[in-house]
């Protein structure tokens, strides 16, 4: 017979990853480590730092989400290149089905063609990810240990994205003063916290390292890239990038110069050329409304120096440098 809780044993039950279900939710999340200082306060969540509504949502990934051995996951930290690798990745993928001169990224924001696996578009749940047809090309801002398990085990293929910390780290202070409005973070009190790892998706440097790491055990399933790789070589980049996703350049594409026109289309000066990137925006829910806008700012290389002192930069530096120590990762 089973053994049914008195009501004082229910309550001592801890609630944990592993037992919680939308009616413990809340109690769950008033158990996790909150800390505020960022645009909006984040708990930590299995050594991460995420906005609490998240949590509820990367929970029921575990379940709902059924990886596919054909499935492409895009992965990367907030601000480190995310709408410029989904606008790639779509591009090289489905070339042969959109010409350059009439294409999806030429009337939609290059965010809403890669659904986010923990944040699928506003008004659709986890569910809709089941219903798209294969091969998926999804995207995260996940850790790779947050991802369900069968991830690594189905063997679909996940490129990260990385970017020069400096860079992601301004990057991101000018995002969380523009997307909530009245939100003034000084730089200083940023770097802070940033440097302590409590930045949204942070620690950043543990973020890098569990991809950096499987990247070199699984190679072929896991590509390792960075922003400024992708700055200073783009076509060599995005012939690696179809290489890797199994649709790699014909010699026909090549004599047709094809990595230059998808690099042409992705390239930042395109993109916010296009009056769907410079107006409307969607409504995510917690008095948070994002522009189409706000996910193009500079798009360059080294605009840290615009902002920090030398001091600030030796400091983010060495913590950096510190962290990812021995592990063969550098920026
Ligand atoms: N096409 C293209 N090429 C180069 N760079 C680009 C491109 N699109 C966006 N960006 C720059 O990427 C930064 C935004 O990062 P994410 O796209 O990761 O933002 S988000 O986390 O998804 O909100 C942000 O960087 P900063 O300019 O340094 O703030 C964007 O300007």
């Amino acid at each position: 017979m089973a053994c049914i809780p008195s009501k004082s044993e229910e309550s001592a039950i801890e609630v944990s990853p592993e037992n919680v279900s939308s009616e413990n939710l809340e109690d769950f999340i008033r158990t996790l480590q909150t800390r505020e200082g960022w645009s909006q306060p984040m708990v930590l969540y299995k050594n991460y730092w995420c906005r609490p509504h998240l949590v509820g949502k990367i929970i029921l990934l575990q379940d709902i989400f059924k990886p596919r051995s054909s499935d492409i996951i895009l992965a990367t930290q907030p601000k480190c290149g995310t709408t410029w690798l989904k606008a790639l990745a779509f591009t090289i993928i489905n070339r042969s089905r959109y010409s350059f001169s009439d294409h999806p990224l030429l009337s939609s924001n290059p965010q809403y063609l890669v659904p986010f696996i923990e944040i699928p578009d506003p008004g659709r749940d986890h569910a809709y990810l089941e219903t798209l047809p294969s091969p998926r090309l999804l995207s995260t801002h996940l850790p790779l240990s947050m991802l369900p398990s069968e991830t690594s085990s189905c063997c679909c293929r996940i490129v990260y994205l990385c970017r020069e910390p400096k860079d992601a780290f301004v990057s991101r202070w000018h995002f969380e003063n523009k997307i909530v409005k009245g939100s003034n973070i000084e730089l200083n009190k940023a770097l802070d916290m940033f440097c302590e790892g409590f930045s949204p998706s942070g620690p950043f440097w543990n973020h890098c390292l569990e991809y950096w790491k499987e990247s070199l055990v699984r190679p072929n399933e896991v590509l390792f890239l960075k922003y400024e790789g992708i700055k200073s070589h783009p076509e060599e980049s995005v012939r690696q990038l179809a290489k890797f996703l199994g649709v790699p350049f014909t010699a026909e594409e090549e004599s047709s110069g094809v990595a230059q026109e998808v690099v042409k289309l992705c390239s930042f000066e395109n993109l916010t050329s296009l009056k769907v990137n410079q107006t409307g925006g969607v409504d995510h829910g917690n008095k948070i409304f994002v522009e189409n806008s706000v996910f193009f700012r500079k798009g360059s290389v080294g605009d840290w120096a615009n902002h920090m002192s030398e001091d600030m930069a030796e400091k983010l530096d060495r913590v950096v440098g510190e962290k990812l120590k021995g592990s063969g990762l550098a920026f």
